[in-house]
């Protein structure tokens, strides 16, 4: 079964001054899905956000949003949370959620009361009349976002959406996301924050130095580094390091291994018969911080740090 797509591009290029900073990426986003586009400090991310929405032209490559190659005429069908942030200081929130909107073609009056209904289900209910310079960064981010989904556009971009804010409204704004898809948006969002995207995405892709690495989900993504083990041994002295696989390295919790090919039965069984016992075991996937690291390369992610 072919899925339908809300969004496909195939072969995207953008040059600035002579480097192609955007390499041929090629993107499918299914109609419904969460999607991350993941990768390191300048991979090229908002470059293909804004390439995809219209808001620069590819010099290579075509795309396809909602159905339509030219994204701008589909303007008031999308929302966008640019990286850049900007609200008018002196508004009320409310104010500036509903002149988004009426930005997007909705009339002023129904915009409110949306907008006011918007905050309350993100957590904001007290705030709808302060003014916005009156905000905490992380509230301001969340009254932006509220705006560029107030018109209930069908295709959501957002640009890092999760950078600056705490956990509390991080957890707002996640909860934000999926409330959109089960309004029936189609979401696309950049980030190097790997938790989010675990949690939240249904595909995801990584690039790095304007090329795509990795396209698929999660589990896709973290089924690319074997299992690891986690073992916590009775009595941890004398020949253990010798019995186990010679990758184990001690740590607080224990010895942590990647999971043998043969499967781990021998080696407990050794373990036991040597007398170190069991008091702790768990075998588990890395996580899609791993894979990340695994994808884009130790040394990439050490110079975004
Ligand atoms: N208008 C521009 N003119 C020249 N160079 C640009 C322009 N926009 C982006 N770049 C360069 O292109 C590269 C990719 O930038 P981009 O902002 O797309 O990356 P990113 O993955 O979004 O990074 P970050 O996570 O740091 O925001 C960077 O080296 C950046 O300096």
């Amino acid at each position: 079964m072919t899925q339908e797509l809300a969004l496909e591009a195939h072969g995207l290029v953008k040059k600035f001054g002579g480097k192609r900073v955007v390499d041929g990426i090629d993107l499918s986003v299914p109609k419904g899905a969460i999607y991350g586009v993941l990768g390191p400090n300048g991979a090229g991310k908002t470059t293909t956000l804004r390439m995809l929405l219209g808001i620069i032209e590819p010099d290579a490559g075509h795309r396809t949003l909602m159905g339509s190659d030219s994204p701008r005429e589909i303007s008031d069908d999308v929302g966008y949370l640019p990286e850049e942030r900007g609200l008018y200081p002196g508004m009320k929130c409310k104010d500036a959620i509903a002149f988004m909107g009426a930005l997007r073609g909705l009339d002023w009056k129904t915009d409110r009361t949306r907008a006011v209904e918007l905050m309350e289900a993100a957590g904001l209910g007290h705030a709808p009349d302060m003014k916005i310079r009156k905000l905490s960064k992380g509230m301001a981010q969340l009254v932006q976002l509220l705006g560029s989904v107030v018109h209930r556009p069908r295709f959501i971009v957002l640009d890092e959406p999760f950078s600056g804010l705490d956990p509390v409204n991080q957890e707002r704004l996640e909860q934000l996301v999926l409330a959109e898809r089960d309004r029936g948006a189609t979401i696309l969002f950049s980030t190097h924050i790997m938790a989010h995207a675990e949690r939240l995405c249904d595909r995801l892709c990584v690039i790095a130095g304007g090329k795509r690495r990795f396209e698929g989900t999660v589990a896709d993504a973290r089924a690319i580094l074997p299992m690891r083990v986690l073992y916590e041994p009775h009595h941890d002295s004398g020949d253990i390091a010798a019995i186990l696989p010679p990758d184990a390295r001690r740590e607080a919790e224990g010895w942590r291994f990647t999971l043998p090919e043969e499967g781990i039965e021998q080696l407990l069984v050794r373990l036991i018969e040597a007398g170190h016992g069991i008091s702790g075991l768990s075998i588990e996937r890395p996580g899609l911080h791993e894979a990340f690291v695994e994808i884009v390369g130790r040394k990439t992610v050490e110079e975004m740090a």
